[in-house]
């Protein structure tokens, strides 16, 4: 399975991704691994995204394709393996997830097959982490080491486009800690391999 943590900048994907990757995955399923990897989305962007964030410029459409082309690689790599895997990525709006899913045939431009292509794929699920503007600035303007500041978290809820639950979705409330979200995951991981599909 691979879980795409997802939602705007601040909401806690890195710490939710970290946590699940160290601390709890490996512990509550009886795999051979020890911890999912995690692929974190900030890694994959170009210097000039990176830069333009740090300018506190938001990211444009243009600007984020070749970001999600990359992690659409990096998802089917793991899907090849079949292997379970965590990504870390934004993924604020409908059409970008779609791209994380089926690459550039997503792309408004590849014709009426664009319209067919499946809502969901059934080994890739998004953690949609969300929590209202004002607790995650909070989080923001205390935290450190980080080109993106609160400033463009503004433009980040103005761009979000909610998963519909047939985007195969599992939503994580940020008011609750790092450690209760991970256990609703770990619930979602039990009850997945206890009922395989079929
Ligand atoms: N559930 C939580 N409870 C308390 N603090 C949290 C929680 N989740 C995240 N934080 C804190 O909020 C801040 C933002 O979290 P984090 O950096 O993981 O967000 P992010 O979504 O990865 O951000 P970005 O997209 O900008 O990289 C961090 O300082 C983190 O420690
Ligand atoms: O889509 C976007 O605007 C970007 O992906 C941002 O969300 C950043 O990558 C991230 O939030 C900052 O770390």
């Amino acid at each position: 399975m691979i879980y795409i943590i997802m939602g705007v900048s601040g909401c806690g994907k890195s710490a939710l991704g970290a946590f699940l990757s160290e601390k709890c995955i490996h512990v509550c399923v009886s795999t051979n691994q020890l911890g999912w990897p995690l692929h974190e989305g900030d890694s994959f962007h170009p210097q000039g995204n990176i830069e333009k964030m740090a300018r506190s410029e938001p990211l444009t459409d243009q600007d984020r394709l070749p970001w999600l082309l990359k992690l659409h690689e990096v998802i089917e790599r793991e899907r090849s393996y079949g292997s379970d895997a965590l990504v870390a990525c934004s993924a604020l709006k409908r059409l970008y997830r779609q791209i994380l899913l089926h690459g550039s045939k997503a792309f408004p431009s590849s014709g009426p097959d664009q319209d067919g292509l499946p809502a969901s794929s059934p080994d890739v699920c998004f953690l949609f982490l969300y929590g209202d503007y004002d607790l995650i600035q909070q989080r923001m303007v205390v935290r450190r080491g980080h080109y993106m500041k609160a400033d463009l978290l503004r433009s980040q809820f103005d761009v979000l486009e909610p998963p519909l639950d047939k985007e195969n979705v599992l939503s994580l409330d940020i008011r609750t800690s790092i450690t209760d979200m991970a256990m609703e995951v770990e619930k979602h991981i039990v009850s997945l391999k206890s009922s395989p599909r079929p």
